[in-house]
């Protein structure tokens, strides 16, 4: 069979991507809905270092690796400093950094810092995206797309709309043209490269933090004890603990008689079910570590 339509090796291209921009102004949507529904872990393997990468997109043309910038914090725990140095890190090596800003709000002193720390990465082509044109008017976004192309000399902007899957198409052949011509980075069929264990335990961090994330944005931390299937059913049994900071944070998480503790364990269980195919077990037990984010020893086993 000759497959005329998939280009040769030759134009084939791979390579990394970031994106980055304020807090919420929807890099986490994008990137879910351009590698899909699809996160499927193919190769479960030991994490030895903290995982940035967030999905792939494979396209006929080439393969997009999204890798995940953490939100930049000012550093006044040594968290904050790892996260940051992390930032420079991944930004430093990648291909292309898209730069989110929503079409709804007006340009502000924010993205306007995230512009002028862009120049420190020279090697990176820089993309701008407006995303959620959903909800702007059209002529929102003309007066966006204009205040955006004044900032720098983009490789190219394009308006996105994640929720009402508009132009992703667009990106994601925007984003392959500028990757360098590479073979396939990663296999066909994988769609993450975080350890099974580590995307377990952030689904669970991310469980606990719904709906109490102003009250303890970087405070708690989730580690896998034990994750094993059983032998005589279709279950998996996963044993996590779950640190917090403070003894009352212990008590904002688990909540009067446990009862947040157990919707954390229902949301996330209804989460980690599908990504392992398999009916689970989850039990959490939270811990308090103080200060585990000044502590080194202890932020190491976390796995920062
Ligand atoms: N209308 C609309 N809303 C969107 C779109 N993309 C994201 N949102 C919403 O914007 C909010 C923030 O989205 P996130 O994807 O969490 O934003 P983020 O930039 O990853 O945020 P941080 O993790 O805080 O950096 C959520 O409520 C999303 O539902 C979009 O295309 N259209």
């Amino acid at each position: 069979m000759t497959d005329t339509g998939t280009p040769g090796p030759d134009d084939f291209r791979a390579g990394f991507v970031t994106f980055v921009g304020r807090p919420n102004v929807g890099k986490s949507t994008l990137t879910n809905a351009l590698v899909g529904e699809k996160v499927a872990i193919t190769s479960p393997k030991p994490q030895t270092t903290r995982q940035t990468i967030r999905g792939i997109v494979h396209d006929p043309a080439g393969q997009l690796i999204l890798v995940d910038t953490p939100g930049v914090h000012r550093p006044r725990t040594l968290l904050g400093e790892r996260l940051n140095s992390l930032v420079q890190s991944t930004l430093g090596e990648v291909d292309v950094i898209g730069f989110c800003l929503p079409a709804d709000e007006k340009l502000g002193p924010g993205d306007r810092f995230i512009n002028e720390q862009l120049d420190q990465y020279p090697k990176a082509k820089k993309v701008a995206i407006v995303t959620k044109i959903d909800s702007a008017s059209k002529q929102q976004v003309g007066e966006q797309l204009l205040a955006i192309s004044e900032l720098r000399d983009w490789e190219t902007v394009v308006p996105v709309s994640a929720t009402s899957r508009i132009q992703l198409d667009v990106l994601t052949s925007e984003l392959i043209r500028l990757l360098p011509r590479s073979e396939r980075l990663y296999p066909d069929d994988q769609y993450t490269d975080e350890g099974i264990e580590s995307r377990v335990a952030e689904l669970i961090r991310e469980a606990a933090l719904e709906g109490v994330r102003d009250e303890l944005p970087h405070s708690i931390a989730v580690t896998i004890d034990d994750m094993r299937q059983r032998e005589d059913k279709e279950l998996v049994e996963i044993y996590a603990n779950l640190f917090v900071e403070r003894d009352s944070q212990k008590g904002i998480i688990i909540g009067p008689k446990g009862s947040r503790l157990g919707e954390v364990g229902a949301r996330a269980r209804a989460e980690i079910e599908p990504l392992l195919g398999s009916q689970v077990y989850l039990n959490i037990r939270v811990k308090v570590a103080k200060d585990w984010q000044r502590d080194p020893k202890l932020l190491g086993r976390l796995g920062f």
